[in-house]
């Protein structure tokens, strides 16, 4: 094994629903102390691609493709005995409710404690220190370990679900939205733990998301994805400032301006148009018909991912037109009222 090999290695991954395919074939790594981003519009593919680092689908899902945990473990098709020796101890889920991670009926310490009990096989009383001391560890004072869930605010909750998810020194963490119940001073406090628990552990965070403000403060990588199939990939600042795919320049674009300029009234840009449905045949690139730059080859062949850049950069952009974009390419998708 060696030191740069991925903690995690998907290949090809498609997931479909009565032969609807919602994710169609993708593949990345993600590395050991790294946050990555799964960015992209709602119904892309985010959470079904990340519940699949977990083993995490729906019943009713047809998985192809692998999902390969440093050291060998296959997660696709994995038996539920050999996925439930993972999860807490290789891999960990942050879900974006803290109440479906949490029994109403416990308080949140004795639910800390019993996970690091059943990880870890150590004695009750040290199991109960060291849950509070993992809740101390996320901003959780000590008084608040005997609480039930429904006692705790709601940023107080999500933290008590990092302190969960982390309880046992997880590899990988999954974030799938993890902040999109709370207020949006709180959001902010709660990615900015998770990728405190990331560095403090050296584990690799993925991070489900919508919000590329988000991702700019907090992702060093980012993999934008666009129904069912990659856009774009790279780290995170670089895909952000110089987009190489138009779809990731018009997400930017769709963005709210940091500051508004007074007297200068401009719409919130958006792409216009909808995302295919899962299913929808798959000629050409998914893009095409909102993209203001397609061309006849984008009707008609799916781009692959193409390296842009230096190597050590993992830069991939599946766009036909890659080569020759303009320069400004978010103007592209801005409409001045
Ligand atoms: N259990 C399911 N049965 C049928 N289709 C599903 C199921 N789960 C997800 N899908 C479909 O798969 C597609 C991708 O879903 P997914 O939840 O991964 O999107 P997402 O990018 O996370 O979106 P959002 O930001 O809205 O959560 C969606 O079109 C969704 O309707």
């Amino acid at each position: 094994m060696s030191a740069d090999e991925p903690l995690l290695s998907v290949r090809d991954l498609r997931i479909s629903f009565d032969g609807a395919e919602a994710v169609r074939g993708l593949s990345f790594d993600v590395h050991a102390g790294e946050v990555l981003a799964l960015a992209g519009e709602s119904g892309a593919g985010k959470s079904l691609t990340a519940r699949a680092l977990l083993g995490l689908v729906p019943r009713d899902a047809v998985v192809r493709g692998t999902v390969r945990l440093r050291g060998g473990t296959e997660l696709v098709g994995a038996k539920p005995r050999t996925l439930a020796a993972l999860w807490g101890r290789r891999v960990a889920l942050v879900p974006q409710d803290a109440l479906s991670a949490l029994s109403p009926v416990h308080p949140v310490g004795d639910q800390i404690a019993a996970a690091v009990r059943s990880l870890r096989g150590v004695s009750r009383r040290e199991a109960r220190a060291r849950a509070a001391a993992a809740l101390d560890r996320v901003g959780v004072p000590a008084a608040r370990c005997g609480a039930y869930p429904h006692e705790l605010s709601g940023g107080m909750r999500q933290r008590a679900v990092v302190a969960l998810a982390t309880a046992g020194d997880p590899d990988l963490v999954v974030a799938d939205e993890p902040t999109t119940a709370l207020d949006p001073d709180l959001r902010d406090q709660v990615l900015r733990l998770l990728a405190e628990r990331q560095e403090e552990t050296g584990a690799a965070l993925v991070l489900v998301t919508h919000d590329l403000a988000a991702v700019r403060d907090h992702a060093d990588r980012v993999l934008v994805l666009y129904a069912g199939r990659h856009a774009e990939s790279g780290p995170a600042a670089p895909v952000l400032d110089h987009p190489r795919a138009p779809y990731t320049a018009g997400l930017l674009a769709s963005l709210p301006p940091a500051a508004p300029v007074p007297g200068r009234g401009r719409r919130l840009p958006a792409i216009g148009g909808v995302p295919p449905a899962p299913g929808e045949p798959a000629v050409g690139c998914a893009f095409a018909p909102r993209c203001p730059l397609a061309e006849d080859r984008c009707r008609a062949d799916v781009p692959g991912p193409r390296r842009v850049g230096a190597a050590a950069e993992r830069r991939e952009v599946s766009c036909h037109r890659s080569a020759d974009l303009p320069g400004a390419l978010g103007e592209l998708f801005r409409e001045a009222v």
